[in-house]
């Protein structure tokens, strides 16, 4: 089996099956999939792959069935769409408590994909379909005990989940129905606009230096860009988790709303956000966000390097292990 394209990623159509011009051949030139245009970095789509759609819903594209643009779920994600008003819902279902497993991880950039490349479909709602909790964040089993081999596929999941999200042209809300830690926040601030269930037992925060870990940069730049400077330091060093009302306080969502009106609520600011023109809502968006995305894009190999030196680290292993054995002893 040849080595694939470095360019070569869930944005290109053919993937998981790389196509023949996304396999290196034994000249090992790398050779972009055609699919995906050199100059568009890998995990950020640009802007003219999403036509302008403003005002209605685009057409279903010709020979799409009709069936996988309504709703499609494969395993740990419900997706629907709702063809009318441009909106899709992806509820994460991964008992028990939604982490981000490589499976879970490569599920959502598939689905999400499969949204932007439906014209039919302009918005997308993250939600949860598990009581209490958005999403545990990263899977710490990913993260312990294995190979350099799986470190590297993970942490390359986990860029690209945040490369899509962060980069994504169509309009992302979070609507936040329970705790939301590390990882599972870091896919909330991605979003344009973050609405919680008011209920102070849920929390949401950068809790990495709780776990004996550090946030990587872009989770970092991610959460400064939606707090500023002073909040993100203190919250980051602390290992911060807040509940909803102190979360609502410092900016790390943007309004709170009750349990029972999340999803109503969420769509309201959906078609609000809609009513705006597509291409200068999205050129706008990429404007603000262009220099964080560059950042990982540019360092992205380093990163995974980084990541693995770092998880493998025995010190580490020691801290992951301690927390998740300290997870258990309170879950039994
Ligand atoms: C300069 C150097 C920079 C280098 C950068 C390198 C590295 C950075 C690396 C990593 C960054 C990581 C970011 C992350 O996302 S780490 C994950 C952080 N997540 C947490 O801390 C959340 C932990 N979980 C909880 O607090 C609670 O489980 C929660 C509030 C979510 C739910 O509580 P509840 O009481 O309902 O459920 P529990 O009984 O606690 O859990 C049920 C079950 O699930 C297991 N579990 C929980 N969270 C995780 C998880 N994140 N991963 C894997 N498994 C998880 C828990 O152990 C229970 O299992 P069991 O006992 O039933 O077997």
């Amino acid at each position: 089996m040849f080595p694939v394209s470095p360019n070569y990623g869930s944005g290109c159509p053919c993937f998981p099956t790389p196509c023949a011009q996304a396999v290196l051949g034994s000249t090992s030139t790398p050779v972009p999939c055609p699919a995906l245009p050199a100059c568009v970095p890998p995990g950020v789509l640009p802007l003219s792959r999403r036509p302008p759609a403003w005002g209605r819903a685009a057409r279903q594209p010709p020979g799409l069935p009709l069936a996988l643009a309504r709703a499609f779920s494969n395993n740990k994600i419900l997706v629907e769409l709702d063809e009318s008003s441009g909106v899709a819902t992806m509820k994460f279902k991964s008992p028990p408590v939604n982490s981000l497993s490589l499976d879970f991880l490569t599920e959502f950039c598939i689905s999400l994909e499969k949204l932007e490349n439906n014209r039919a479909c302009r918005g997308v709602i993250l939600t949860s379909a598990i009581p209490k909790i958005f999403s545990s964040g990263l899977d710490i089993t990913e993260m312990c005990g294995k190979s350099t081999e799986h470190y590297a596929e993970f942490w390359r999941a986990v860029q690209e989940m945040w490369l899509r999200v962060y980069g994504c042209n169509m309009v992302m809300i979070a609507a936040v129905n329970g705790s939301s830690p590390a990882g599972g926040c870091l896919i909330a601030l991605s979003c344009d606009y973050r609405i919680m269930v008011d209920n102070p037992k849920f929390s949401i925060g950068l809790n990495e230096t709780q776990l004996g870990i550090v946030a990587p940069f872009w989770f970092k730049d991610t959460f400064v860009n939606v707090v500023g400077q002073r909040i993100a330091e203190r919250s980051l060093q602390l290992g911060a988790l807040h509940p909803a009302p102190e979360a609502l306080k410092l900016g790390v969502v943007d309004e709170l709303v009750p349990e029972e009106k999340l999803q109503e609520r969420a769509a309201a600011v959906m078609a609000q956000w809609l009513a705006l023109p597509d291409h200068a809502r999205q050129i706008t968006k990429s404007m603000m966000r262009k220099t964080v995305l560059d950042r990982l894009i540019s360092h992205r190999e380093e990163d995974i390097q980084h990541f693995i030196s770092f998880t493998s680290k025995e010190s580490i292993q020691k801290s992951l292990r301690m927390y998740m054995e300290m997870l258990r002893k309170k879950s039994g």
